[in-house]
């Protein structure tokens, strides 16, 4: 499945006049696809990933998700769809420390009110699929950044999404682990066929993206295709 934008405008009020996060943006992910988002402080990647998530409507443009339009979605029918078809991994894990690895997994699914489809990985699976084979019963406050990332990832993955939307995974690993992070993302989009966004200061890692866009004061370009 893939995810489009196209000329995505968002604004935000401030003070007596409006900022403008997102310029007529446009970006078509297919799947199996890892794009990357690049771009300095404050020029609109943040925003960007709300948008896709819909976490926030734009001001003008759309956001499709597959097929679908989310424009004419309910609040309600954004949430489910967000909950069925998109994994989001946030900058920091925020796990639970004394919840072992698969306790996690079991919690988001408990509290998005999922019941078990037979298509989805076990939570074990999952585990062991991010590389955390041998970890599933340790507690989140006894695993390393970079495996606490890797949780944090198959937490997304538990809804068995389409779209994958990642915020600065690297940010607090050293250059290994961030990069092993990377690696994974790009394996995990290839073999779910995901249509993956990561947004990312470290442009050391963008060789492993299918395409590369640079964010400049709201607007997006292509910033090429990484060899
Ligand atoms: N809630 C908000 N209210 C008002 N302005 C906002 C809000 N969120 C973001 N902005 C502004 O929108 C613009 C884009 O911000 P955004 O957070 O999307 O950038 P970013 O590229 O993600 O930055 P960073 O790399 O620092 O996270 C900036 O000018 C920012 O100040």
């Amino acid at each position: 499945m893939s995810m489009t934008l196209s000329d995505v405008t968002l604004t935000y009020p401030d003070g007596d006049s409006t900022v403008t996060a997102l310029d007529r943006v446009s970006l078509a992910v297919g799947p199996g696809e890892l794009h990357a988002v690049v771009g300095p402080s404050g020029s609109g990647k943040s925003s960007l990933l709300a948008v896709a998530a819909t976490l926030i409507r734009p001001d003008a443009g759309t956001v499709r998700i597959g097929d679908t339009d989310t424009r004419g979605l309910s609040r309600a029918e954004l949430a489910r769809l967000r909950r069925d078809r998109i994994g989001i991994v946030f900058q920091q894990p925020n796990l639970i420390g004394s919840l072992t690895a698969v306790e996690q997994l079991l919690v988001t699914d408990h509290m998005r009110g999922r019941r078990p489809r037979a298509h989805r990985p076990a939570a074990a699976d999952l585990l062991a699929t991010v590389g955390l084979d041998g970890r599933q019963h340790r507690r989140a406050a006894h695993l390393s950044g970079g495996e606490r990332q890797r949780v944090n990832i198959a937490r997304a993955l538990t809804g068995a999404p389409e779209v994958l939307l990642v915020d600065e995974p690297t940010a607090a690993l050293d250059h290994e682990r961030g990069r092993a992070i990377v690696d994974l993302i790009a394996e995990l989009t290839a073999r779910f066929g995901l249509a993956t966004v990561l947004v990312t200061h470290d442009t050391e890692f963008l060789d492993r993206a299918d395409a590369i866009w640079e964010m400049r004061d709201g607007r997006s370009a292509p910033a090429g295709v990484a060899a």
